[in-house]
């Protein structure tokens, strides 16, 4: 039923816009696959791609290894949620969740049935002869999800669903789709900008910038070994200190910074070019925990309030900078002061420094 799909060399060109810019993937039939990015990053553009909404400019778009080329939106199987979710006002939720399986020629009481359970699947069971309009946000959000879901879709798309709802139904509709994930066992694929949507519910991310990918992966390997310097700060890993030098040894080494000694952990592939050194905050201690790891000391510059913890900014010698979390209730060190800062193994990574924006 879960179909996979091929992306093979794909580009999306609008006049010399290139959209989408030779993209290369293989999500796997069933996975919860997302498309994270900023705004205007081409993840909208690849999405509609696989839908057939829109033809590539070049490439190939492969179901199950089928060739999709030619094949129109309709015709394909797959279902689309999109933002603002486009429910017909005029009909009732279960005309609305029923108004595919009608095309479809469906009638009577297998069409009931079948709205019955996608309304049941998405928690708006006895819904059916609701007025769509006087629905809640988060309610007519179901809504768009079982009309998509009754049409058992081999593969269901995701276009930033999640987009305008408050917090509390972000949540609710985010644990929504996770069930409805395992559930259905279709393939996902979801778009979105933000990075805990992507981190929580998918068994791979792409992350994507300016029409390219720049690395595809499990959500742990996004902090365990970011592929580069954008997509570290993407996934909100914002220490990345440029060091003086590296020394390798296998797969560790030491990085110089203002003249400390770091342990690194070194990417396994070969890094050509310029490299920079990702801090991890989550493997940093501070106070009596910090005095038997190795680390740096550093100068506290600021230390700012943030309710259950304090963020402390602190200096190397030239400058640079990290931020450690400290507990609100531990006694904060005086601005000036100075810090060691211990370092549990895999704190700070070796990584390319594309995307890096420049120091000032
Ligand atoms: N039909 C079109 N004609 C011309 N340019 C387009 C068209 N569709 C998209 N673009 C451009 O292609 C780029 C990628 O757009 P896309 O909608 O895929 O980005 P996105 O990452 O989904 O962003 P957002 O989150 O804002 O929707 C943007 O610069 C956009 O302006």
């Amino acid at each position: 039923m879960a179909i996979a799909i091929g992306i093979d060399n794909v580009s999306r060109h609008f006049g010399p816009l290139r959209a989408v810019d030779g993209v290369s993937l293989d999500i796997k039939a069933g996975e919860f696959f997302t498309l994270l990015g900023s705004s205007g990053c081409g993840k909208s553009t690849l999405l509609k791609l696989i839908g057939g909404f829109d033809a590539p400019s070049a490439g190939r778009i492969t179901f199950d290894g089928k060739d999709m080329a030619g094949i129109p939106a309709n015709r394909r199987p797959v279902n689309t949620v999109f933002q603002g979710l486009g429910l017909f006002p005029h009909m009732t939720v279960a005309q609305n969740v029923g108004y595919g399986l009608r095309l479809r020629g469906l009638r009577g009481k297998v069409l009931d049935d079948k709205v019955a359970e996608a309304l049941e699947l998405v928690q708006l069971a006895g819904f059916g002869p609701r007025d769509v309009n006087l629905l809640s946000g988060g309610q007519r959000q179901r809504v768009a999800l079982a009309r998509a879901l009754v049409m058992e879709p081999g593969i269901l798309l995701l276009d930033e669903p999640l987009t305008g709802l408050d917090e509390g139904l972000r949540q609710q509709m985010r644990d929504e789709f996770g069930r409805l994930h395992k559930r259905t066992g279709a393939t996902f694929i979801l778009v979105t900008h933000n990075q805990d949507e992507a981190l929580s519910l998918s068994d791979r991310i792409a992350v994507m910038h300016a029409g390219r990918i720049e690395q595809v992966d499990q959500p742990q390997r996004f902090f365990d070994q970011p592929a580069n310097a954008f997509v570290a700060r993407f996934v909100g890993i914002e220490a990345l200190l440029r060091p003086e030098t590296v020394e390798r040894h296998g797969d560790e080494g030491i990085a110089t910074i203002a003249g400390q000694k770091l342990p690194v952990k070194l990417a396994t592939t070969a890094q050509s070019g310029s490299t920079v050194i990702a801090v991890r905050s989550d493997r940093l201690v501070v106070g009596d925990g910090a005095a038997p790891l190795p680390g740096a000391t550093l100068t506290v510059v600021e230390s700012v309030f943030r309710g259950l913890h304090r963020d402390v900014k602190l200096a190397f010698a030239d400058g640079q900078t990290i931020v450690v979390a400290i507990p609100a209730d531990r006694d904060i060190p005086a601005v000036g002061a100075a810090m060691k800062v211990g370092m549990k193994p895999g704190a700070a990574i070796e990584i390319s420094s594309s995307g890096m924006p420049e120091a000032g």
